[in-house]
């Protein structure tokens, strides 16, 4: 639509922005807001250094299947990827501005969040999955610290750098958190790794966990994590309501197949409930 027409041109640099206030620090880089001078358009620029993602072991490969990968989704859960381009020693990403930042912090600050606003989530999380599943586009690795929010309070799924186009059965070293990781993904068993697009949903259950009670299913010393995560050893908290709880398990299922597919999370009782207001204030 009109909207990106602004930020269309065949190639871009770095006179074209007018660079504004840091928004904070990614893995790779740090983000600015940015204004692209002609169209006066929003949005975020990331910065990375070539020297530091060079000797990231791999990381150029994550860069360069992020911004292949990203560029070509449009969803209105998933940040949009303008552009991208370099000098000499610097990558910049032209990326979308999301309004009311790192949804991580709100869950920090909020605690936990409320039942009918974890489900609105979770319902936009399952729309942005089923679009990048049918594209055969695995993100690999959901979790809060991945999810940013738009202006309206639309959650928008970010950070690419891990996702990849099924299948997948190369051997990739995973760094940071275990907490989200499913068992297929922790056996060491598997001579390799084949990755399904059911991974996400494995994550979209330690999301809602996590969205829910305040910290993720699996939280413990690494050693326990993998144990308990192998097991799909989980305490879910009394006060969790039944239809949540019910959506949980069915999602940290061991077996990926049996795993609840996304149409039918979307079609949950639990998400129902607090996701079509629109019928209800129809029936009013
Ligand atoms: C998914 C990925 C892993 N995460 C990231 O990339 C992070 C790393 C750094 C920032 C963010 N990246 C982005 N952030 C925004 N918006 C934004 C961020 C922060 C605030 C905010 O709260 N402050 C400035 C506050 C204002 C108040 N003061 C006190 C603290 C900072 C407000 C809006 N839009 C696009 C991006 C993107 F992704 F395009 F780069």
């Amino acid at each position: 639509g009109y909207v990106d027409a602004p930020l269309t041109p065949k190639t871009f640099h770095l006179g074209m922005f007018e660079i504004g206030r840091p928004l904070g620090k990614g893995k790779f880089g740090r983000v600015y807001l940015a204004r692209e001078r002609t169209s006066n358009f929003i949005c975020a620029l990331k910065v990375l250094y070539k020297s530091e993602i060079q000797h990231g072991g791999g990381v150029e490969k994550q860069v360069r299947r992020e911004i292949e990968i990203q560029s070509n989704l449009r969803h209105p859960n998933i940040l949009k990827l303008y552009g991208h381009f370099h000098d000499s020693q610097r990558i910049f990403l032209i990326l979308e501005f999301a309004g009311k930042g790192e949804l991580y912090k709100h869950l920090r600050k909020e605690n936990r969040f409320p039942e009918w606003k974890a489900a609105q989530y979770i319902a936009q999380m399952a729309a942005a999955l089923r679009y990048l599943h049918r594209k055969h586009v695995i993100h690999r690795d959901i979790k809060p610290e991945n999810i940013l929010m738009g202006i309206h309070g639309e959650i928008k799924i970010s950070d690419f750098g891990w996702s990849v186009h099924a299948p997948n059965n190369r051997r990739q070293t995973l760094c940071g958190t275990l907490d989200y990781l499913p068992p297929e993904m922790i056996k060491s068993g598997s001579k390799d790794n084949w990755y399904t697009e059911k991974v996400d949903l494995w994550s979209l259950g330690v999301l809602t966990y996590e969205f829910l009670v305040g910290e993720p299913p699996f939280e413990d010393s690494p050693l326990m994590t993998h144990k308990r995560i192998a097991r799909a050893d989980m305490k879910i908290p009394e006060w969790v309501s039944k239809e949540a709880k019910d959506l949980i398990k069915k999602l940290l299922v061991l077996d990926p197949e049996k795993r609840l597919p996304l149409e039918e999370v979307q079609q949950h009782p639990w998400i129902l409930k607090h996701c079509v207001k629109g019928e209800r204030r129809a029936e009013r």
